[in-house]
């Protein structure tokens, strides 16, 4: 298990006028910042594309945690990783040579990170994690913030935790999905070391100290 526990903000629940206010709001307090990137194909919904990204990420020291819900990942990925993105994932449900994106994108300058959506086993990706620095496990259905946490799919965190300390790899397994203060601990328990929050962030008055709340629940449950 990695020492560091990460949680990463979500802006798809801020306030997309004032996205670089947003994502100062939690300098400090977070350690990435997670940028949903939905192409209305992958996840029928529309979120921003990769000029805002580029944008972005002057306005800002965090990390960006570049979230790709989109179609033909292997065409747009590694503009994320050129673009400044310290982790760029993409879906394995839209990869058809996941293995050859993740390469792309460490040479492009990012990790790389593959994501299970909610219908997706995750045996049948084991044996590529070692290509990658990151699985995304969602725990909702990708598309939309603010859904409820399904903790069934903790099932997934729990074996790819398993297969990650077998075979000593570096990896970090990421939850993504109604992560809130009530349902961190379990995440944590099941053997996830990084959490994206975007309704439990800045839906709260202070998105600064409701990460640091986060962070304080899911160091307690890994004690
Ligand atoms: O990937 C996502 C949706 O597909 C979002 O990152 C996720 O939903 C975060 O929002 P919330 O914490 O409100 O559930």
């Amino acid at each position: 298990m990695p020492e560091h526990l990460l949680i990463a903000p979500s802006i798809l629940a801020a306030d997309f006028a004032r996205l670089a206010d947003e994502a100062r709001a939690v300098e400090g307090a977070a350690d990435w910042l997670h940028v949903d990137v939905m192409d209305y194909h992958f996840v029928p919904n529309l979120t921003i594309g990769l000029p805002v990204v580029q944008s972005l990420r002057k306005a800002t020291t965090l990390p960006f945690d570049c979230h790709l819900m989109i179609d033909e990942p292997a065409r747009w990925a590694t503009a994320y990783a050129e673009a400044g993105a310290y982790n760029v994932t993409f879906h394995a449900e839209a990869a058809t040579d996941p293995v050859a994106i993740a390469k792309d994108l460490r040479a492009a300058g990012s990790r790389a990170g593959l994501a299970i959506d909610r219908d997706t086993p995750v045996e049948g990706y084991l044996d590529l994690l070692q290509h990658f620095d990151l699985l995304l496990v969602m725990t909702i259905k990708a598309g939309f913030g603010g859904q409820a946490f399904l903790p069934e799919l903790l099932d997934k965190v729990r074996t790819a935790r398993r297969h990650v300390d077998t075979g000593h790899l570096e990896l970090r397994i990421e939850v993504d999905g109604g992560v809130a203060e009530d349902t961190i601990a379990a995440c944590a328990e099941a053997g996830a070391d990084t959490f994206v929050a975007g309704t439990a962030v800045y839906g709260a008055d202070d998105p600064a100290a409701a990460v640091r709340k986060l962070r304080a629940r899911a160091a307690a449950a890994t004690r």
